[in-house]
């Protein structure tokens, strides 16, 4: 493949903020891609494969590199990759063999797995043998899935509609709505998106609000909705019939949800910001059903997310572990006797996921509830994302 000098100057500009200014890769990629709107279909897929692959492996890709200047880097990505390089001057001083050199003296896992090496010992200690293979998986580029909205469709007429126009999908076993693109592809451009036939969501993902069966005309609280991914799930799992609230302390996300819930043809949801703990109070004993999904690491979805290994550190993951209990402790006074709710991360750690309920359930206000089952969901074993689903029941 021949190299642009303005795609490459497009990656590593984009790389300069993510690394050196702290931003987040999938806002500095679409702020890239916005900035030259000459660029076509193909340019754009480079720019952002090579901008969240670089991600992946930056630690890894500066161990091998003979220095760390950023076009050093991006050339050694490059030739990493199998590919040749231009004799451009930026790439001066980059050679071959020197790469394959240094590559093969490298014996520690998480320099090959380009991972930090407390979060290389916290797997090992969490996950056990099961961590190398998880690592490997999660170091993949994820799959690109959709959920098909059956308020306005069925996965089979959508599959035959995207297959129409050249984007065809496969259904995974197991997942009631869920269509897998067979190559990657941007399908927030195909029209059956505006018309809101279809969210982009992973199909691990896809699992969480199916595990809260809901009916229709029910009363639910999705307490941490966010952008309002598992709310649309939900209404479309109620047939657009009863009540959602779906609730976060951050307001701008929840206009995001009223976005998406117009596009999907939902009304039932009612977006509503947490203030305080009063907000949570006034609602005690309201819900048939209860989301908590939870804010977590997001090491489940490190495919997704790669610039997550660099961004999270072990004083991260405990700060978020205390509000993880605290949300279980406070927001479960929402639930109905008899009511269930589900709490669920997009994590693969013991310490975000089990060990919390099992907290929980030890607790006072934990008394009141008993487990019905867990799903530990890890993406080697799955296929997809990383999640851990509980359900419980309040007696
Ligand atoms: C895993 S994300 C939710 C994703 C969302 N449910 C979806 O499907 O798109 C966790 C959410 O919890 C929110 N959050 C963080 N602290 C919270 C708190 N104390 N109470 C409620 N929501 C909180 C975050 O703003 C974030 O949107």
């Amino acid at each position: 493949m021949k190299l642009h000098s303005n795609t490459v100057y497009g990656v590593v500009n984009a790389l300069d903020e993510i690394f050196f200014n702290n931003k987040y890769a999938d806002k500095v990629i679409e702020k890239t891609l916005k900035s030259n709107p000459k660029w076509g279909a193909r340019d754009r897929g480079f720019i952002a494969e090579s901008v969240y692959e670089m991600v992946r492996w930056w630690r890894l890709i500066n161990e091998v590199s003979p220095s760390d200047d950023i076009f050093h880097l991006f050339a050694t990505y490059w030739l990493m990759q199998g590919n040749t390089l231009p004799p451009w001057r930026e790439f001066e001083g980059v050679d071959d063999s020197r790469i394959k050199y240094n590559y093969d003296t490298i014996r520690e896992r998480a320099i090959l797995q380009s991972i930090p090496d407390w979060m290389d010992e916290m797997g090992e200690n969490l996950l056990g043998d099961k961590w190398d293979e998880e690592l490997d998986t999660l170091n993949q580029q994820a799959q690109v899935v959709i959920r098909a909205n059956s308020l306005k469709t069925t996965k089979e007429d959508l599959m035959n509609r995207l297959g129409e126009d050249g984007v065809e999908t496969y259904a995974p076993k197991g997942y009631r709505d869920a269509l897998v693109l067979a190559k990657r592809q941007n399908i927030f451009r195909h029209p059956a998106f505006k018309e809101g036939l279809f969210e982009v969501q992973d199909a691990s993902s896809q699992l969480v609000a199916s595990a809260l069966e809901v009916e229709p005309g029910m009363r639910v609280i999705d307490a941490c909705a966010g952008a309002g991914g598992k709310s649309l799930h939900l209404a479309a799992l109620m047939e657009n019939k009863g009540r959602i609230l779906s609730m976060d302390i951050e307001e701008w996300k929840l206009k995001n949800t009223k976005l998406r819930a117009r596009r999907a043809g939902v009304s039932i949801i009612e977006p509503r910001v947490i203030e305080s703990n009063k907000t949570i109070k006034r609602l005690a004993e309201s819900a048939d059903r209860l989301l908590l999904d939870v804010p977590c690491s997001g090491l489940g979805v490190l495919k997704r997310n790669p610039d997550t290994k660099w961004k999270l550190t072990p004083e991260s993951i405990s700060k978020v572990q205390e509000v993880q209990q605290e949300i279980i402790q406070d927001y479960s006074s929402m639930l109905k006797p008899g009511g269930m709710m589900v709490y669920a991360t997009c994590s693969i750690l013991p310490t975000e996921n089990q060990l919390q309920v099992e907290k929980f359930l030890n607790s006072e206000k934990g008394k009141g509830f008993e487990l019905i089952s867990d799903e530990k969901v890890l993406a080697h074993e799955s296929g997809f994302d990383g999640f851990y689903i509980a359900r419980l029941k309040k007696k």
